[in-house]
């Protein structure tokens, strides 16, 4: 929306505003981005909604929510952009329209402490074309968000959305971090519902969630017209953590047993998933339940046959290995984390191993991450994560740590069996199933975003189908 202090429309307007017609540096950045899901395009946006979140004569920051129309299915973008007279090369700058400087505002202290401000008092904001949220956590914890007394500083790093760390002067201040959505969509996420499941229960096995901020927004696509989602969401910070990719990645290069931390990682997996049936609903699989599981895994199949031709060779087997889990007995459903691997593992100072970003993976449709899943994908993501770790020393020290992985991942399944009561060598034939269908989500994965790695699940599913 162009208000007064702007006089151009960025983009295409729901007012039939027209867009500016030079160079514009947003769409440019927009299609650099690491969260930015259409590679290789022109992003194609509209406006949706937008909300002036602070401004002066000086200084304007609004949050838009833009629809790209450049990719096969339309994807609805959370972008927050910060307007000043002046440059500042260290918040974020995109570049220049009409006079206003235009940063990513992420990197703005203003904008930084509004988000915060919702997630831990709550509080509205509404605008012609969106109404805000803020929720703070039941049972989470407090943090003073009126005191200017902070700094923030976005993290750096492969990241499918956007990460700001708020730090406070006070020692014994908790610090935060705030988790801004970049893809937004109507219903709960279950990053947000999972993480707030298990906090509320007062689980260890997760950082303590301070709150949210959800949003509602014109959708023509919806019968009442109206979509409601999550935009962002707040959790204590953990200091000097590590994530579990790097820490794997040291004991392989080491060639050093990976063992006990495989374990503490199966009892760390059981436990997520013990209380997350006790939170949330569970049940038995049923006949559509298993159909609608394999339906997705052949869709899956279908799509990476598409992206990796080389895969087309093994159509049949790999059809095989799908086919089989339908005469499998199944685990009992439930809530799942969706996207486990090493990345999203983080060993905490003191505290030791614990589990974030429930969003499921971000590939998937979302109507299918917040459904009622099997625990064994999780199970599954994590044999390929090890697995991944051997994969990427040889393709990029042609180093065999092979056999490091295949300890790393009987430890896994003895503690997860051990901790669950789940005896997960009874469900090997299932567990092939997702084990296959993992690895082929990561060749469409690799192949969209770091296509010299493609070869990693693409020899990891050689060597499972033997
Ligand atoms: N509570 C936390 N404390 C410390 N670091 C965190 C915390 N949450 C996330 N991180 C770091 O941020 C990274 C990205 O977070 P994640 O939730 O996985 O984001 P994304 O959904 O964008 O992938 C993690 O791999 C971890 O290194
Ligand atoms: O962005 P997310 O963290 O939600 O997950 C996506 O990106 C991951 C890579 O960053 C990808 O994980 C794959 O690579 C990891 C090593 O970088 C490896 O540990 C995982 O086992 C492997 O799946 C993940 O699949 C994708 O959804």
């Amino acid at each position: 929306m162009a208000s007064s202090w702007q006089s151009s429309a960025l983009w295409e307007g729901t007012n039939g505003s027209v867009p500016w017609q030079g160079h514009n540096p947003v769409v440019e950045w927009m299609a650099r981005q690491r969260w930015y899901a259409s590679k290789g395009v022109v992003p194609s946006l509209v406006e949706i909604a937008s909300w002036e979140v602070t401004g002066d004569d000086e200084h304007h920051v609004v949050t838009y929510l833009l629809l790209d129309r450049a990719s096969p299915s339309p994807v609805l973008y959370h972008v927050p952009l910060s307007y000043r007279r002046e440059a500042r090369e260290d918040e974020g700058l995109i570049g220049m329209v009409d006079g206003w400087w235009i940063h990513d505002a992420s990197h703005d202290r203003d904008y930084v402490a509004s988000v915060l401000a919702l997630c831990a008092s709550g509080g509205r904001v509404v605008s012609p074309t969106s109404e805000v949220t803020g929720v703070p956590n039941a049972g989470g914890f407090a943090v003073d968000a009126a005191s200017g007394a902070r700094r923030s500083r976005v993290l750096r790093g492969e990241q499918s959305n956007t990460s700001i760390v708020v730090e406070w002067d006070h020692p014994d201040s908790t610090p935060v971090v705030i988790k801004l959505f970049r893809t937004l969509h109507h219903g709960r996420n279950p990053d947000v519902e999972l993480q707030g499941l298990l906090s509320a229960a007062q689980s260890r096995s997760v950082p303590r969630a301070l709150g949210h901020v959800r949003a509602r927004w014109p959708d023509s696509g919806r019968s009442d017209r109206v979509a409601d989602g999550d935009i962002a969401v707040a959790q204590e910070f953990l200091r000097g953590v590590r994530d579990g990719w790097q820490v794997g990645l040291e004991f392989a290069t080491r060639d050093e047993s990976f063992a006990a931390n495989a374990a503490s990682l199966g009892s760390l997996t059981a436990e997520v998933h013990r209380v997350l049936r006790g939170e949330a609903h569970h049940r038995a699989a049923d006949d559509n339940d298993v159909e609608r599981m394999l339906g997705e895994m052949r869709r899956r199949l279908e799509l990476a046959l598409g992206a990796v031709p080389e895969l087309g060779e093994r159509r049949e087997e790999l059809s095989g290995v799908i086919d089989r889990a339908h005469t499998c007995r199944w685990p009992e459903l439930q809530r799942v984390h969706g996207d486990l691997h090493l990345a999203q593992v983080l060993d905490a100072p003191g505290r030791g191993w614990v589990m974030v970003d429930f969003e499921g993976e971000p590939l998937r449709p979302m109507n299918q991450r917040t459904m009622l899943d099997c625990p064994l994908r999780d199970v599954a993501g994590m044999m390929r994560s090890f697995d991944y770790i051997a994969g990427s020393l040889e393709a990029t020290m042609s180093w065999d740590a092979s056999a490091w992985a295949a300890e790393a991942r009987e430890s896994f399944l003895d503690a997860y069996s051990a901790s669950s009561g789940l005896d997960l060598r009874q469900h090997k034939p299932l567990l092939d199933a997702f084990e296959i269908d993992k690895a082929l989500y990561e060749a469409v994965y690799e192949s969209r975003n770091r296509p010299e790695w493609l070869v990693i699940p693409v020899r990891a599913i050689e060597r499972i189908l033997g």
